[in-house]
């Protein structure tokens, strides 16, 4: 069997004296894209946080390439090879689409020349941000500025990318433009978390599926397998 490039054991978590996660165990193989979906307060996002040192977990609950990471720094995990989008974008206002593509390398002290991604092929990508590239970020819709999220995390070379629900307050339309890149990224050698909402958006664009209910993992298994029945039983925890 080989090796995971990220796992999870026995992983617990959540905030101060509350606890949000339950054990969870998942693991990602390379070249795979999962998705991980879930109600409201299910914890898909402090799951994602926990994995990208942005909550406390102990050190063997996170593996990246089989080496127990869990804990480290978050400008650590993205020069190890972990990168998030995080929900709500986060992106800076006041600085240009480019500044914030650039930011985080610039954070990690890590150069564009250090992987697939750079400023040109993101902008063959997305190239509406060449475009707009010196415009202040605040100009652009929402799936644009969705698109400078991702490629500000893809310009890290990220070996796993973390993606806390990039489909949220989205067009249909524009969903599935951003969706429809998502091969192109796993084909350049990034493995993938989706944390989604949409279900039926998270089984097409993945491998396999992870339901999430109150902290802990319900169901699991390739994407195409599993019936709506159990997905609906695992989402909302009927018997
Ligand atoms: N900063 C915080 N402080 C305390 N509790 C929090 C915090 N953020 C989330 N929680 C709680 O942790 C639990 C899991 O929340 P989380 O945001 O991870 O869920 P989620 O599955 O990502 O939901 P959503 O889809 O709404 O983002 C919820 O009970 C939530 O209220």
């Amino acid at each position: 069997m080989t090796t995971p490039i990220l796992s999870t054991h026995a992983l617990t978590g959540g905030y101060g004296d509350f606890q949000a996660l339950f054990g969870i165990d998942l693991h990602l193989d390379k070249g795979e894209v999962i998705s991980l979906i879930g109600a409201n307060g299910a914890g898909k996002s402090t799951f994602l946080k926990s994995i990208f040192g942005l909550l406390p977990v102990a050190p063997d609950m996170v593996r990246f390439e089989g080496t127990p990471v869990g804990g480290t720094p978050a400008h650590q995990m993205v020069r190890k090879g972990i990168s998030m989008v995080p929900e709500g974008r986060r992106l800076f206002t006041g600085m240009t689409v480019e500044e914030n593509m650039r930011v985080a390398i610039d954070n990690a002290r890590m150069s564009e020349a250090e992987g697939p991604w750079s400023r040109d092929r993101l902008f063959q990508l997305f190239p509406i941000l060449k475009e707009k590239r010196r415009q202040p970020i605040e100009n652009l819709s929402g799936g644009q500025q969705q698109m400078v999220a991702i490629s500000r995390a893809l310009l890290c070379q990220p070996k796993v990318l973390l993606c806390d629900e990039i489909s949220l307050g989205l067009a249909p339309k524009v969903i599935r433009e951003i969706y429809a890149v998502l091969p192109e990224i796993s084909a350049a050698g990034t493995s993938i978390v989706l944390v989604e909402q949409d279900v039926s958006l998270a089984r097409e664009a993945s491998h396999r599926l992870y339901c999430m209910l109150e902290g802990r993992i319900t169901l699991a298994g390739a994407s195409h397998d599993i019936s709506r029945e159990a997905i609906a039983a695992a989402y909302f925890g009927a018997a």
